[in-house]
């Protein structure tokens, strides 16, 4: 017997291979071939399962955890996965893990950070998992501020050893996953101490639990922080405090890459940047942008099928209703997530390309390319995810009642998804270092230093300041030259108006906090106008398949214009379109989301998410959503007993009051 799929109807109505489409959403034919394989793999072993998270005590949580974490480990060594196969492994289970930590932070912070020598004695330990490690970088008193981290790393020139101190209550280490309960070892970043003299903070290696016993060595306070945000979510993981009552370590435990202790106490800075000790961080928002084009692809499948399964009003002679997804409003709300998605994904693939080419640069001491690749992570990990967190949200509302279920996946997502906002450096704090770095180049332009990378358009102000957009119909506005134009227009007025705005401050600083807000606004215009360029250049790419390219122009044309009418006040305050101009990318936004229309189930097929990593029943790809919802109700565990616990005890004293009243 066929399969049911309430979604055929909407899936022949494609215009273009979505084979193809599949191929370029993942990077290449190998790429989807892998993730297709060790997706499936994941979703059809049991010990995966995770339909019932979000009913779980804290503690089984974090024992189904370590009981995943486990099992994944057992399949990757038995199935002898590469270790591109093995991220992806533990990506599909998705579940957050101390795993998380110790190969997306530790491993790389050893890796970026240590010696030679350093990576022999480390490495091959860390990767057999002998032992677990985790980035213990923030504390409570202090995590945007990393120099204002207090835990001390005092050098004794005695014995040759550094001691780890807590002085105050706030120096304790506040937050690091997979420290609370799990690791064995930890990246831990402490003022460097020689002589008396501070040299600032550094990072150092260092064991905190026996290997034997797992219990926390003398002189180490550790523990967990406690419940967050959610139910299941982000509990699955132990953040950890953790505190140092003078622990020692020997001199060759400090990653020695960017500075040097001697053995005589010397401080030693090498020729590379203090700021590669940042260097895991600008690693990670790489990875984060990457990510959240997945998360953001998540809840826009769920709300794109669910929304044509969903019908509401309209039915005429006693016909079907209107599918939610046909009501204009719904497209305009919906389709900017899915360009988006697509937008990010692609800004994530050209981010992992420049991440390489500055590691590449960095192994060959040229450090040239540094503060593009700070600023460009920076910004871009924030802008997509604040995004990302908002349209999950945005996806939930989209679901009606429904997505408010535990069982729609939305709210775990979302509860999961938001402290990327916050991880691996707060949005804010982080688009204020792309504003620095805008106004820098800004206050060069007049030296004769030419911008490059990204902020090479700004090597055109003189043009850019004055041009005057040509844009005369609505079908004006699919020229990719115009769109670039317009964004880049106004990223370089926003950027000049702002550095003019704080020359009037005699003390730049002053400035810089005064206008910060505006600042922000400036950042965010910047980082848009890197995601509509490197969508607009993927276009350039060959991309081969019947439709395939036409519809990745729809979506990059819905993407750019939606940001266009969305901030239409920076458009037209900066004298880049008119008001009338203005309104004719919004005619012509609304004839392409007709277009995207018939599309949009294909182009969230595309994704090929498995209805385990999905976690949706609104989302499931047969689009049978009444039946599961209905037999789902039936196994919350509130319906075991037909009458409930606390009956006797609470209900039916006050149902049977009126016999008491009666009586009186
Ligand atoms: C598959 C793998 C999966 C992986 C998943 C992993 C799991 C995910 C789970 C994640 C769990 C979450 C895990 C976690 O959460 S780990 C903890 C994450 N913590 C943070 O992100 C803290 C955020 N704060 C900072 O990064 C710094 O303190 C900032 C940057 C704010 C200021 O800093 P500071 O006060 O020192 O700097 P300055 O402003 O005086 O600027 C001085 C100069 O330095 C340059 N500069 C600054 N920063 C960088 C940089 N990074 N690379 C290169 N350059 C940099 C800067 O441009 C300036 O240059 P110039 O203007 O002088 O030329
Ligand atoms: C789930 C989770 C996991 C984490 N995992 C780790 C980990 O593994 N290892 C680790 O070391 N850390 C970890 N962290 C800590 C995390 O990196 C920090 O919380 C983060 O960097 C933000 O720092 P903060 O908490 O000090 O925020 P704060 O800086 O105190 O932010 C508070 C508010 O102040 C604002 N603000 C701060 N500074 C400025 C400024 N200069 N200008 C304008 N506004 C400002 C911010 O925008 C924000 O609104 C984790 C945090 C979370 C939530």
């Amino acid at each position: 017997m066929e399969a049911l799929d309430y979604h055929a109807e909407e899936r022949r109505k494609a215009e273009f291979n979505l084979d193809e489409m599949k191929i370029v959403w993942a990077g290449s034919r190998r790429n989807y071939e892998l993730s297709d394989r060790v997706a499936r793999l994941v979703a059809s072993d049991p010990v995966f399962r995770k339909d019932n998270r979000t009913m779980l005590t804290r503690k089984d949580l974090f024992k189904d955890t370590l009981r995943k974490a486990a099992h994944a480990w057992k399949r990757i060594i038995d199935l002898r996965l590469s270790e591109e196969e093995a991220n992806m492994l533990r990506s599909y289970v998705d579940q957050p893990a101390f795993t998380d930590l110790h190969w997306g932070m530790f491993i790389p912070a050893i890796k970026g950070q240590g010696t030679s020598e350093q990576h022999e004695k480390w490495l091959p330990m860390a990767y057999k998992m002998q032992i677990i490690g985790c980035y213990a970088q923030t504390e409570l008193g202090h995590g945007s501020n990393v120099q204002g981290l207090e835990t001390t790393a005092t050098f004794d020139p005695q014995t040759d050893e550094f001691d780890l101190h807590s002085p105050t209550l706030t120096s304790s280490k506040w937050w690091p996953g997979g420290l609370g309960k799990v690791s064995t070892h930890a990246v831990v970043y402490a003022r460097l101490i020689t002589g008396g003299q501070d040299h600032g903070v550094h990072g150092f290696i260092v064991q905190l639990r026996g290997l034997d016993d797992h219990l926390p060595l003398p002189g180490i306070t550790v523990g967990d922080i406690g419940m967050k945000f959610g139910s299941g979510a982000y509990n699955s993981m132990d953040n950890g405090l953790l505190r140092f009552d003078h622990v020692r370590i020997p001199r060759n435990q400090m990653l020695m890459r960017v500075s040097q202790v001697t053995r005589e106490g010397k401080f030693v800075q090498s020729d590379v940047p203090r700021q590669l000790v940042y260097g895991t961080m600008v690693y990670v928002r790489q990875t984060i942008v990457s990510d959240a084009s997945c998360a953001l692809a998540r809840a826009v499948c769920i709300a794109t099928r669910y929304s044509a399964v969903r019908r509401q009003f309209g039915s005429q002679n006693g016909g079907p209703e209107i599918q939610v997804i046909d009501y204009k409003t719904q497209q305009s709300r919906l389709f900017p997530l899915l360009a988006s998605a697509y937008a990010f994904r692609f800004v994530g693939e050209w981010l992992k390309w420049l991440y390489t080419d500055v590691t590449q640069r960095l192994q060959a001491n040229d450090f040239s390319t540094l503060p593009e690749a700070h600023a460009c992570t920076a910004g871009l990990k924030s802008m997509t995810t604040s995004v990302t967190a908002d349209a999950i949200e945005e996806c939930r509302k989209l679901c009606g009642g429904h997505g408010y279920l535990s069982n729609s996946g939305l709210p775990e997502l979302f509860a999961v998804y938001i402290p990327t906002c916050t991880y691996e450096g707060d949005n804010v704090v982080l688009l204020l270092q792309v504003a620095r770095f805008l106004m820098k180049t800004v206050s060069q332009l007049g030296s004769g230093k030419k911008p490059v990378g990204t902020t090479a358009y700004m090597g055109r102000a003189e043009h850019l300041m004055q041009c005057r957009c040509e844009v005369e119909m609505a079908q004006d506005w699919l020229k990719p030259s115009t769109i670039l134009e317009a964004f880049e227009a106004r990223a370089v007025r926003m950027s000049i108006a702002c550095a003019k705005s704080l020359g009037k401050f005699s003390n730049p600083e002053d400035g810089f906090a005064e206008l910060s807000p505006d600042l922000v606004e400036v950042a965010i215009a910047h980082c848009q106008l890197i995601v509509v360029s490197k969508f607009l250049e993927k276009l350039q790419q060959d991309i081969p398949g019947k439709g395939v390219k036409r519809q990745l122009e729809i979506l990059c044309n819905v993407y750019a214009l939606h940001l266009l009418h969305k901030h239409l006040g920076d458009f037209v305050a900066t004298g880049c379109i008119t008001p009338n101009q203005g309104a004719l990318a919004n005619e012509q936004l609304r004839l392409l989301y007709a277009q995207v229309r018939p599309n949009a189930i294909a182009l969230v097929d595309a994704f090929n998410y498995t209805d385990h990593y999905l976690g949706s029943i609104l989302g499931c790809y047969d689009g049978n959503v009444y039946q599961k919802l209905y037999q789902e109700a039936w196994k919350d565990p509130l319906n075991d007993t037909v009458v409930p616990d606390g009956y006797l005890e609470y209900l039916r004293p006050i149902l049977k009051q009126h016999i008491r009243t009666a009586r009186l």
